[in-house]
């Protein structure tokens, strides 16, 4: 049987530096919450046999969304059981899938940030199409274009940093389920920012695929004016 896809949402974060009232993955851009968005792109590929969101244990806020038609598909499952930080949220929720049987060891497993809501469809699609059989897993990330400084304690530049084979990581991140799984449970998760992170703890080393600069994430207020665009331009 071939490698099935499968997307996971880490949703459970508050959005500190967003500074809303309510986490920023329940913000309205465009018409919906950043959430739907997110899940909606992932959704219409049809690649992926299943989409799971990881929410907080407590969320109050998903309950009383209306679902439009396309979610309530039985592609989509909600789990609350995101953790304290990112990588235990994605550790619970990969936990969950596969106590629940819905995973299976083989099948590739797609970590998309709830707050990157405008993937463009190509750039899911050369991730998806990295997966052959040399693959032990890939990253949709861009190389750095901006020139790199290094800060003293002070504030001021200390040097300039060699940019030359530096990338910006971006999600999806995608890894075999069982991997990624084992990688998880055996790394200390506290420094853990992405889960090529966590494989690369285990000396597994992720490809880097050509990401898009509209696929940000939403982190500052000052991002969602920039998100808005994208959203309505109708062109990702
Ligand atoms: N305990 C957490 C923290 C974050 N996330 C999710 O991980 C993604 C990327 O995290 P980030 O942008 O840092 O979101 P927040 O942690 O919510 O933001 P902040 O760090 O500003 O509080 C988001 O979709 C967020 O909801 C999560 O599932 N569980
Ligand atoms: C996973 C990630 O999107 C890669 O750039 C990013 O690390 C998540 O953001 P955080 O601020 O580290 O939670």
């Amino acid at each position: 049987m071939s490698a099935r896809f499968f997307a996971l949402v880490p949703a459970a974060g508050v959005g500190s530096r967003f500074g809303a009232q309510i986490p920023k993955q329940y913000t309205e851009i465009a018409g919906q919450s950043v959430l739907m968005h997110t899940l909606q792109r992932l959704l219409a590929c049809e690649a992926l046999v299943g989409v799971a969101v990881v929410l907080s244990p407590d969320d109050g806020y998903f309950g009383a969304l209306t679902l439009p038609e396309w979610a309530q598909s039985e592609r989509l499952q909600v789990l609350y059981c995101g953790g304290d930080s990112r990588a235990e949220s994605v550790r619970n929720g990969i936990a969950a899938l596969t106590a629940g049987q819905m995973l299976q060891d083989q099948d590739w497993l797609l970590v998309h940030d709830a707050a990157r809501c405008c993937l463009p469809t190509m750039a899911l699609e050369r991730l998806l199409a990295a997966a052959d059989a040399d693959c032990v897993g890939a990253i949709l990330a861009l190389p750095v274009a901006d020139t790199l400084k290094k800060q003293t304690h002070t504030g001021r530049i200390d040097h300039t940093v060699d940019r030359s084979g530096l990338w910006q990581a971006q999600t999806p991140q995608m890894f075999r389920a069982a991997a990624l799984q084992a990688a998880l449970n055996q790394v200390d998760l506290q420094h853990i920012t992405d889960e090529a992170s966590a494989m690369e703890a285990q000396g597994v080393f992720a490809q880097l695929v050509q990401g898009d600069v509209r696929n940000l994430k939403l982190t500052l207020a000052q991002d969602a004016t920039l998100v808005e665009l994208l959203l309505n331009s109708g062109d990702l």
